[in-house]
């Protein structure tokens, strides 16, 4: 059976951030994954993690200034020295907080920019390399167009092509199954064909982005099948509860507890 990861930035949104990580472990999750944790101390984190017995599922890196539009820094050549500066941030969170997985996100290009292109290598070498020094992996993750316009990354393909091609040993597709659906559907023969370079798993409904087993998907089927394949990694619950993430957690029945 899969390990849920609960996503602390869209559940258990009721509650102050700091204060999500009780409620997840209440609720029966042994781990959990957020997307930016840097208004808080590090250790803090790790104290929330420590006290509620939790294993950190993933984490992002920072994305730059997000109210400005930023979505990432790694394929932006004008902001290198900014990148490196965030993967060595995070790097110190991730040692900090125990993480092992990182997800470094891309920002907004096209994706035919042949500049954008390059520096999105050179910053993936470097990012791997950082967070290899820490033992952690570095995700990358196609956005679909819809709720993320102008992302440099929205192809799953292409995510593919570029992991082959860098064969950094520390480099990994994270396969969020919501974003997979509306880019090109043909989920469960994207999680089989992908499963040697897949280093964590998103979970939500589509179209609405909510709990699992509301939307056009069989979710369950995919929770299955990723044991089919023997996925040993976490899946996270990175979804926007329709009521109160306790209310909609019916479907965590089954799973909870488990690790
Ligand atoms: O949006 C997602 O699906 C993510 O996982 C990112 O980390 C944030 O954009
Ligand atoms: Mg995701």
């Amino acid at each position: 059976m899969p390990r849920f990861a609960a996503n602390l930035t869209l559940m258990f949104g009721e509650r102050p951030f700091l204060d999500r990580f009780a409620a997840a472990a209440e609720a029966g999750f042994g781990a959990v994954e957020f997307l930016f944790p840097y208004e808080h101390p590090p250790e803090t984190i790790a104290d929330r993690l420590r006290e509620n017995q939790l294993t950190l599922a993933l984490f992002n890196a920072p994305p730059g200034d997000w109210a400005a539009g930023d979505r990432g820094l790694a394929c932006l050549p004008a902001r290198s020295v900014e990148f490196r500066s965030s993967v060595e941030h995070a790097v110190t969170y991730a040692r900090a907080i125990g993480a092992t997985k990182l997800h470094v996100m891309a920002g907004i290009a096209p994706p035919d920019d042949r500049a954008a292109s390059n520096a999105y290598r050179e910053s993936l070498r470097f990012a791997c390399d950082r967070a290899g020094d820490a033992d952690l992996d570095v995700l990358i993750e196609p956005l679909n167009g819809r709720d993320m316009p102008g992302y440099h990354l929205a192809d799953f393909n292409r995510a593919a092509d570029l992991i082959a091609e860098l064969a950094l040993p520390n480099l990994k597709l994270q396969f969020d199954v919501y974003h997979r659906q509306i880019m090109h559907g043909d989920v469960l023969t994207g999680l089989q064909t992908l499963a040697p370079i897949i280093g964590h798993v998103q979970i939500a409904s589509v179209p609405r982005r909510g709990e699992p087993n509301t939307g056009e998907l069989n979710d369950t089927a995919i929770f299955d099948a990723l044991d089919r394949l023997g996925y040993s990694g976490f899946v996270g619950c990175e979804y926007r509860p329709v009521g109160s993430t306790e209310e909609g957690l019916g479907w965590f029945a089954l799973y909870r507890n488990r690790g």
